[in-house]
């Protein structure tokens, strides 16, 4: 997969030469490239934003240096991914979709945001497709942290990148549709705090049993909002009796 992340704070993005992500651009697993937004930029300041029509406080990005750049990107096949506060919830759903494609295009922003006709114009290229995402209802600054978060969530879905891929099937928000189970480790008892008896028993059965208990349990405690979206399939008569 290829992936490049447009900003005008590149090294923001400098965390993702770093562990899991490192690995599989070293390995060649992910082909990350990022770019200064102002490279395209055709002004002696290299000017990437002005006073927005209507009025209002801030600047917006202008549409014309965001063209040149994704112009020189896009092509046959490209997901133009546009953060922004206003934009559909970025989910684990997402991003298993998006570990799919071949070529994911970031493009972030910052001040007020983009040219809304930037989005507009890319919608109606043939073989591109855009989707405004946004992380969660909170304000941030730009879209670098979404970035961020994006291209971590799909790499580590790409085949070969996570050692044990067993260890992505059962994730919160993964396939169960519920948050995690506590997870324990060495020693058995510390802080005066023991580790539940069940994990120490060798009991597969009881365990997965108890793990699933917790996760329920905890889902409903913390987004009552996931059980609601469970498919009635999705609860066995155990389940509902926790
Ligand atoms: N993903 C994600 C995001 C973002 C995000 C993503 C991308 C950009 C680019 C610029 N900003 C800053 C900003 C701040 C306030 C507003 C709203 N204003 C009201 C009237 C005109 C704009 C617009 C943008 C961004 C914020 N924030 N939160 C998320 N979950």
């Amino acid at each position: 997969m290829r992936v490049d992340v447009v900003t005008i704070f590149p090294d923001y993005l400098a965390p993702l030469d770093l562990s899991l992500v490192g690995k599989a651009r070293t390995a060649g697993l992910l082909d990350l490239r990022v770019h200064d937004l102002r490279d395209w930029t055709s002004d002696r300041h290299r000017t990437v934003d002005d006073t927005p029509f209507g009025g209002g406080a801030g600047m917006v990005m202008r549409p014309d240096v965001w063209g040149r750049a994704l112009d020189d990107l896009l092509d046959e096949g490209s997901h133009l991914l546009l953060p922004t506060p206003s934009g559909t919830r970025f989910t684990q759903r997402t991003a298993e979709r998006l570990a799919t494609e071949t070529h994911l295009v970031v493009a972030c922003g910052r001040y007020e945001g983009i040219d809304a006709r930037v989005a507009e114009h890319y919608a109606t290229r043939s073989g591109v497709t855009v989707s405004e995402f946004s992380l969660g209802d909170y304000v941030l600054n730009g879209g670098e942290v979404a970035a961020l978060v994006l291209v971590e969530a799909v790499a580590r879905l790409l085949p070969g990148v996570v050692g044990n891929p067993e260890s992505l099937v059962e994730e919160s928000h993964g396939a169960a549709g519920l948050l995690e189970y506590p997870v324990y480790t060495k020693p058995p008892t510390w802080a005066e705090l023991d580790v539940p008896e069940v994990l120490l028993s060798g009991h597969h059965g009881r365990i997965a049993r108890w793990r699933r208990d917790q996760a329920l349990v905890r889902t409903a405690a913390r987004r009552p909002d996931l059980l609601d979206a469970l498919a009635p399939d999705q609860l066995d008569a155990h389940d509902r009796a926790t």
